[in-house]
């Protein structure tokens, strides 16, 4: 009879046995790996990819067409270059899929809400209704903006001397104000409680999927269901939504579909799109959260690094303002007036260029066994996704790639035909901070007409530098996240 230490050390030999047996077999054995694919030697990998993502993309970029990066939970496998995020846009959806790769990324059953895992009715709200009334909803959303900006950072200004704002923390509460505004309009939108709740959801929401990341699959449920700060934020925003939407709930009733003054709000187009669907009131407060979650960090974080960009270089205020003030003379402020704002446009596009809020783009997740055109096999169940920044800093695809050239794309845009191509809204397998392809973000349109109102209300308003001769502070980040650091900018009032 062999004895306990025989045992034990036969079941060991067979568990490392099994574990190096698989990973010879893995499917993915043979895709190159940037730092140890070996097992347990893997979460070195993970640890590098965790700290330093960019680093990491940036050297299987340069190396291979495809490679994969170790998470602590998973693999994932990174294709190089804009040929291969075109490839990627166009593996249909039966073969791989966007939603399957942002509820594994976002662990969303536990960060946002488990209704937003199968019935996602924010997305066709985003794309339709949303997206068709910016022109209709521009003077609300211009309202909202000045109203803000006067509220957070007008008031804390005093004839000519400079003043330190926070910039991450203040234009997330400017676009949460915006963004509300078109989601649950007047007076709600305004209310500081409400706000602070949404905004703090979409904080937590990062927190909980960083938190999640340290866990293998198995312990995410039990830890999953244990991080109560969705659930939270979503039963206090119902105090205030709940009220609302039973009270349109029953107007909708009384008038039989006849309201006349239907309010035109992404609430209602959730609460039209929820009947249509046969959902109940949870998925639509569910819905409006999810909203803000995909508005206010995307949208905060990207505003943030241009305004960095411009403390950094403030020659390049008075072009921009040069611009606003011609074309806002022409037309007046109105989305058309917008739309002709090429160096504003260019601006911001540049900046996402530069900076992106995340390292990877194009996510997907295979439903199937799928070949790339190289000949590597993907096995279904595999994440894959674009080096989003390395393609950004790529010199193929843009000249003096790592330079912030405010202007180039409007340059881009006096060529014959070429427009509408570089505009801040348009993708491309060589511009995806957006993603590309049919499940680019639907948001876009709306962010992108908020954030450009926000710029051109801050070149109208203030001067804003850094203190002494600080310049733009490196960005950080946490697994494929790209962070702007959180610093402070001098902003005074606009001296003519
Ligand atoms: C500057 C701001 C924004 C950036 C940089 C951004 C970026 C992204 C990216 C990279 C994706 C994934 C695409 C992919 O990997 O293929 C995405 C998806 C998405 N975004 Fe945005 N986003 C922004 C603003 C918004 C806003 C304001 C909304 C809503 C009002 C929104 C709603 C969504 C939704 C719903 C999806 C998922 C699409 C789907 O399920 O098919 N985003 N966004």
């Amino acid at each position: 009879m062999p004895g306990t230490t025989e045992t034990v050390g036969a079941i060991i030999v067979v568990a490392l046995l099994t574990i190096l047996v698989q990973w010879r077999f893995s499917p993915l054995y043979s895709i190159p790996t940037i730092g140890p694919s070996f097992p347990l030697l893997s979460y070195i990998g993970a640890y590098r990819y965790y700290k330093n993502a960019r680093e990491v993309l940036q050297e299987g970029y340069t190396k291979y067409k495809i490679f994969k990066v170790a998470m602590l939970d998973q693999w994932i496998v990174i294709v190089s270059g804009a040929d291969m995020n075109e490839e990627l846009r166009k593996i249909p959806d039966s073969h791989a899929t966007f939603h399957k790769a942002a509820e594994d990324l976002i662990s969303i059953r536990y960060t946002l809400a488990e209704s937003i895992v199968d019935r996602p009715i924010h997305v066709p709200v985003i794309r339709g209704p949303l997206t068709k009334n910016l022109a209709v909803l521009f003077d609300d959303v211009v309202d909202e903006i000045n109203s803000a900006f006067a509220d957070t950072i007008g008031s804390k200004l005093h004839g000519d001397e400079w003043t330190e704002v926070n910039v991450l923390m203040t234009m997330a509460v400017v676009i949460s104000r915006a963004s509300n505004r078109v989601f649950v309009g007047l007076p709600l939108c305004r209310n500081d409680d409400y706000l602070r709740i949404v905004r703090q959801f979409t904080f937590d929401v990062a927190k909980a999927r960083v938190l999640l990341s340290w866990f293998p699959k198995l312990l995410k449920p039990v830890v999953g269901t244990l991080i109560p700060w969705a659930r939270r934020a979503t039963r206090n925003a119902s105090v205030y939504l709940r009220p609302i939407i039973e009270d349109r709930q029953r107007k909708l009733r009384e008038t039989g579909g006849q309201w006349s003054d239907k309010p035109n709000d992404l609430l209602m187009w959730v609460m039209d799109e929820a009947s249509r669907q046969g959902e109940p009131t949870e998925v639509i407060t569910d819905a409006v959260m999810v909203s803000n979650f995909a508005a206010i960090h995307t949208s905060s974080n990207s505003i943030t690094q241009a305004l960095y960009h411009l403390a950094a270089s403030s020659e390049y205020a008075e072009m921009l303002r040069e611009e606003v003030e011609n074309v806002v003379m022409e037309h007046g402020w109105s989305k058309v007036a917008m739309g002709k704002m090429w160096k504003l446009d260019s601006f911001l596009r540049e900046s996402q260029r530069v900076n992106g809020i995340t390292h990877i783009s194009v996510m997907r997740k295979t439903l199937q066994d799928t070949t790339l055109s190289d000949g590597t096999f993907i096995p279904a169940g595999t994440l894959v996704a674009g080096a989003s920044t390395a393609t950004h800093h790529d010199a193929r695809n843009y000249e003096n790639p790592d330079v912030f050239d405010p202007f180039r794309f409007a340059d881009m845009r006096t060529e014959e035909g070429e427009a509408i191509k570089h505009q801040f809204v348009s993708t491309s397998p060589e511009y995806v901070p957006f993603g590309h392809g049919k499940h680019a973000c639907p948001g876009r349109f709306f962010a992108v007409n908020e954030l450009k109102v926000m710029m051109a209300y801050i070149v109208l308003h203030y001067d804003v530098k850094f203190e002494g001769e600080k310049g733009k502070p490196e960005n950080w980040s946490r697994w494929h996240l790209v962070l702007p650091a959180n610093t402070n900018v001098l902003f005074r009032k606009r001296q003519v």
